[in-house]
């Protein structure tokens, strides 16, 4: 019996009703409430009222001076009031709905009050009161405060866990490795757990946290890093015979000169593709760094080989610009490209299927339909997975188990810092795009209020008369397609009268496939001058003529998609321009806008996004795949994540960790996690 297998019922005061609760939010063993940590602490100390701050909330003891004085309001509502004196001062409490409390005030009495300060009025508003020496008092203490809503209160969960601590603390086990326990100078894990919930003073509970935070990270790494050791050492995957000299032959003739980050990336790629087991790599760069070509190269070098290669974006508009551009690009080799989206009739799509059956075709484009169970491939060699934050995890296993282990290569264009990349995508090697190609000049951010918008579009005129083109991307109001989409048709009316001479563009998620695609191809071509259009265009739409990209409403978008907006444009040799129309109210609306204007450089604007939003809105939701802790941030203790990722590779290369008694609980944990294959442990 261990604690991972005790039902939370045995727990005293743990009930049938309190167990459905508790399933509720994830607690069905004991280990499971005991690991639920607080998220913060109330603070007890008693405070000195000359040093508080207004609006504060506090606890201080005084002597009641006055008698109470209630007010109803209806039947439930009432004010109560007496004078307290704290110290020297008279302070008035205030109780809101507790008229109950009336009669146990008495005019001498000492009381001990928790509140919130009001220093003008020298009011404090009572959330909990007591009287000293009437069993235990919260005074001079940390109160642990849990994530519990509902039925489920402060109050309960507090003595439930300590009565969890009384009857099984014994049975907390050690579960560190002893030495590195020794090396942190860490407290034995019982201790650690108790004082979390627990601590007796801040430096305490810190030390304690240490340690917790620490163990999050230590076994998370253990996953990544054991199952990364095994299978590259059962090398599943092929080992691709890459043809350098093609390559290089098919890189000198393109177009333009490969930056040397680019040079490097492809480098690391060429040397996984030609390692026994498969490539797991993300490559992030800044808009417009120049990945595709990267991906492009890539898959030239396994196709070469005679595997096969797929390219999985998010949008059809997206799918069809790298079908047009990799279709220019690898038609004079011989090299069959198809495009695959949802909206192809069911003659076409059979055809490709069947050629990609058959291995006729090389490459298959496409977004998400490429996941569907009847496509299948001959012999799926890579899979190029854009714009990956889009995709769920699952979408990803799904398109790799349709090769036998393909190589996978993913890229990002919302770069994030390097080292939380690793981690985040722990199970991965991260490349990075550092530098844009050259020639590029930095595109001009402005950030203006409404009123200026006749300036705007006289300078988008300006712009178009010289040969350029511009975006205008439309307010966003909600998170609703529909009114985005009438957004987008009001100003495209507006401009087409606005700008006679011009063509006017209008593209939104409704359209129907083929007439984005052909307003796309027009744009592409500057057949179509000016495009209103709402954040389809966000990722990946390559238009190097185009030079001002104005978005409405600025304030309501992210950073990182700003940023993405923004480098729809500056892909060229001309100067470009980004102009932010916003009326930013709140500090940090206006930190945003100003970081734009500030820095062109992505990955300063994902550190400044991170600062200001915080991590978990960051990655957006679960399906980043960002692994999640108890206790542990990962943006703040990435310090401690550091450490723990050195002592598991160092702990992996020692014979004795897969061989010797002292490390079998941690191989247990391994098969437990089904990180080995079958049979494979002692
Ligand atoms: N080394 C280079 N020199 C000059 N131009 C380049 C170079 N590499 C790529 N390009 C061009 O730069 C533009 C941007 O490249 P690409 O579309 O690959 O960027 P990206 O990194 O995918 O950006 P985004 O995330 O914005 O889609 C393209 O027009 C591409 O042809």
């Amino acid at each position: 019996m261990d604690l991972y297998t005790i039902p939370v019922k045995n727990v005293r005061g743990v009930g049938t009703q309190k167990t459905e609760e508790l399933l509720l939010i994830g607690i069905q063993t004991v280990a499971q409430l005991i690991e639920y940590y607080p998220f913060r602490y109330e603070d007890y100390q008693l405070r000195d009222l000359t040093e508080v701050k207004n609006g504060e909330k506090i606890t201080v003891q005084g002597t009641i001076y006055s008698e109470p004085l209630l007010q109803m309001y209806g039947k439930t509502k009432s004010r109560l009031t007496c004078k307290v004196v704290v110290e020297n001062f008279f302070v008035t409490a205030v109780w809101f709905n507790r008229h109950f409390l009336k009669d146990k005030l008495k005019l001498g009495q000492e009381i001990i009050l928790t509140g919130k300060w009001d220093q003008g009025r020298r009011h404090l508003s009572v959330s909990e009161s007591e009287f000293p020496g009437q069993g235990t008092t919260r005074i001079g203490t940390l109160q642990p405060v849990y994530s519990v809503a509902g039925p489920i209160t402060q109050q309960w969960m507090r003595k439930t866990m300590m009565q969890a601590f009384s009857q099984f603390g014994e049975m907390i086990e050690e579960n560190l490795p002893q030495d590195l326990k020794l090396k942190h100078n860490f407290l034995p894990r019982k201790q650690a757990i108790y004082h979390i919930h627990h601590p007796v003073d801040i430096t305490e509970g810190k030390h304690a946290r240490a340690r917790v935070v620490y163990e999050e990270f230590f076994f998370f790494q253990l996953k990544i890093q054991a199952y990364r050791a095994l299978s590259r050492s059962k090398a599943e995957g092929s080992a691709f015979a890459v043809d350098l000299p093609a390559v290089r032959a098919f890189v000198r003739a393109l177009p333009f000169v490969l930056t040397d980050s680019q040079k490097h990336v492809i480098g690391e790629i060429m040397h996984d593709l030609q390692q026994p087991y498969s490539m797991n790599r993300l490559l992030q760069g800044d808009v417009g760094s120049g990945k595709t070509i990267v991906a492009a190269v890539a898959l030239f070098a396994v196709i070469r080989t005679g595997a096969q290669g797929a390219l999985m974006v998010p949008t059809e508009i997206l799918a069809e610009q790298h079908y047009r551009s990799l279709t220019r690009l690898f038609e004079p080799y011989g090299i069959s490209v198809g495009l695959l989206t949802g909206s192809l009739t069911e003659r076409i799509r059979r055809g490709i299927i069947s050629s990609l059956q058959t291995g006729e075709l090389q490459i298959l484009i496409g977004t998400h339909a490429l996941i569907q169970e009847d496509v299948y491939f001959h012999n799926l060699g890579l899979v190029v997975i854009d714009e990956q934050h889009r995709f769920g995890v699952q979408q990803r296993s799904i398109l790799r188990r349709k090769g036998l282990h393909p190589d996978v290569l993913t890229m990002t264009a919302t770069p994030i810092p390097r080292t939380l990349a690793i981690t985040a995508y722990g199970d991965m090697d991260v490349s990075s795009l550092r530098e844009l190609p050259k020639g590029r000049k930095p595109i001009r951010t402005y950030s203006v209020n409404h009123n200026m918008l006749e300036r705007v579009l006289g300078f988008i005129s300006r712009e178009v008369l010289a040969g350029r083109q511009a975006y205008l991307i439309c307010p966003l109001i909600e998170e609703s397609e529909k009114v985005d989409v009438q957004n987008a048709m009001d100003l495209h009316a507006q401009l087409t009268q606005h700008f006679p001479d011009f063509r006017v563009g209008l593209l939104h998620g409704r359209l129907p496939t083929v007439e984005k695609d052909h307003v796309m191809r027009e744009f592409s071509e500057n057949k179509i001058q000016v495009l209103v259009s709402t954040t389809v265009i966000e990722v990946g739409v390559d238009v190097p003529n185009a030079t001002i990209m104005v978005v409405y409403d600025a304030q309501r978008f992210g950073l990182s998609q700003l940023h993405q907006l923004r480098g729809r444009v500056g892909r060229g040799e001309h100067a470009s321009y980004c102009i932010l129309i916003a009326e930013a109210k709140s500090e940090v609306s206006k930190e945003r806008l100003k970081v734009m204007t500030e820095t062109n450089d992505g990955f300063e604007i994902a550190r400044r996004d991170l600062e200001l939003r915080g991590p978990g809105d960051y990655f957006g939701t679960k399906q980043s795949g960002l692994p999640e802790f108890r206790l542990a941030d990962l943006v703040s203790d990435f310090e401690v994540l550091e450490l723990a990722r050195d002592d598991v590779a160092e702990l992996l290369m020692r014979t004795d960790f897969w061989t010797g008694l002292e490390y079998l609980a941690f191989r247990q944990f391994l098969q437990r996690e089904q990180i080995f294959g079958e049979g494979l442990i002692d």
